[in-house]
């Protein structure tokens, strides 16, 4: 039998417009896959959808192999948690936390209220009036509500945007704990790659309404299918290569390609995996992450290093392994002082502009070499 959700062809239209297209997704029991993609994705539609609040125009949303597509809303078993807490306001916390438990005992309801209290950091909050609490805490009863029925599934859309962005960071690792220590199955909407790695085992990327790509966060950020995932992961600028057998090259050195001697850790498994696929004719693109180009301190202070187009490459053989060694001299447009290191921005050959890294304070002159790290790099198809 096949456990958990399936959803099979689906789509959701609003009058001329179709928001999700023709999407298969599979949620495992216990799995928590976030919906990931840019605003007006498809998302939040996929999302309804799947809890009930939206029409299909077509395909099928089944739970355990049972079609749910005429039970209504509330007798899905799923719960829904949203951006902005809905909670009631006549309610104490307590009152918040055990609506869904209605149907139980007394005593039995106010153990479980204290227990998903105490899980979600709240502990003898329970008599205060939701108007009294921080938008972090009222965030953290609406998830104790959803989560008291032990719903079969939770939808969760945006449910920490509203929050200032280090509360956010804070709950998403609460999140992932609670969506753990619970075995809640869960089904997540953000635009927001770093809070979808953490919460997520899987995270299904939504573009235009299709699914674009599957996969473990990890396997995402090492090897996006496209550059227009890369790009929403946060990967760029993209330098056009060429790819030559074992690398790609691009003006500002070599990526290796498929190809790994024992003891090189400059390409991993899964980044093989994807760049084998690409082959010559069609060209590449390579992406820059956050931390492919250093700043590099010239080892020895010659004339050369000041503009490397002017190093003769067949001087000597001095010049020669010096040249080896250098990355092109590239002029700064700007320079900050973040989180304890320089980030410059400069203008490569190619006329895109890009962000070096050099660690502590260091002072910037109005050129300065660069070298390129090929491990936090991607190699994507050109088209
Ligand atoms: N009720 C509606 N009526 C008409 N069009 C809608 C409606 N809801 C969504 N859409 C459209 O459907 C598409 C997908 O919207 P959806 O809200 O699902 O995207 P999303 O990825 O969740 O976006 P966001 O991150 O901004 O919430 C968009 O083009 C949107 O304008």
């Amino acid at each position: 039998m096949v456990s958990g959700l399936t959803v099979r062809d689906l789509v959701v239209r609003y009058g001329p417009t179709t928001a999700v297209d023709r999407v298969d997704l599979d949620v495992t029991a216990g799995e928590v896959l976030a919906l990931l993609g840019p605003s007006g994705s498809g998302k939040s539609s996929l999302l309804r959808a799947v809890a009930g609040l939206e029409r299909l125009a077509g395909g099928s949303v089944a739970w355990d192999g049972r079609d749910v597509g005429d039970v209504p809303v509330h007798r899905r078993g799923f719960g829904l948690l949203f951006q902005d807490a809905q909670l009631f306001p006549h309610r104490s916390v307590a009152g918040n936390v055990g609506y869904g438990l209605a149907g139980q005992p007394r005593q039995r309801r106010e153990a479980r209220v204290t227990e998903l209290l105490a899980l979600v950091g709240l502990e003898g909050f329970g008599p205060r009036a939701v108007s009294t609490l921080s938008g972090g805490q009222a965030q953290r009863v609406a998830l104790a509500r959803s989560l008291a029925p032990e719903p079969r599934l939770l939808l969760l859309d945006e449910p920490l945007s509203a929050l200032d962005r280090s509360l956010r960071e804070r709950l998403t690792g609460e999140l992932h704990d609670v969506l753990r220590a619970t075995g809640t199955t869960a089904l997540y909407v953000t635009h927001d790659h770093d809070e979808a790695f953490t919460v997520a085992d899987r995270v299904a990327v939504l573009g235009g309404g299709h699914l674009v790509q599957v996969d473990t966060p990890a396997r995402l950020w090492r090897a996006p299918a496209s550059r227009e995932v890369a790009a929403f992961l946060g990967y760029g600028p993209f330098l056009p290569a060429e790819l030559t057998g074992k690398v790609a090259r691009t003006v500002l050195g070599e990526v290796p390609l498929g190809h790994r001697s024992p003891g090189d850790e400059s390409v991993d498994p899964v980044a093989i995996a994807t760049r084998s696929t690409l082959s010559s004719g069609d060209g590449a693109l390579v992406g820059l992450g956050p931390g492919a180009l250093h700043v590099t301190t010239p080892r020895v202070s010659r004339q050369q290093f000041t503009d490397s187009s002017s190093v003769d490459p067949v001087a000597d053989d001095d010049s020669i392994r010096l040249r080896a060694e250098a990355g092109p001299v590239v002029p700064v447009v700007a320079s900050r002082f973040v989180r304890g290191r320089t980030e410059v921005d400069v203008t490569l050959p190619d006329g895109q502009v890009a962000t070096a890294v050099a660690s502590g304070a260091t002072e910037i002159p109005d050129r300065i070499e660069v070298r390129l790290d090929p491990t936090a790099t991607v190699v994507v198809p050109r088209r």
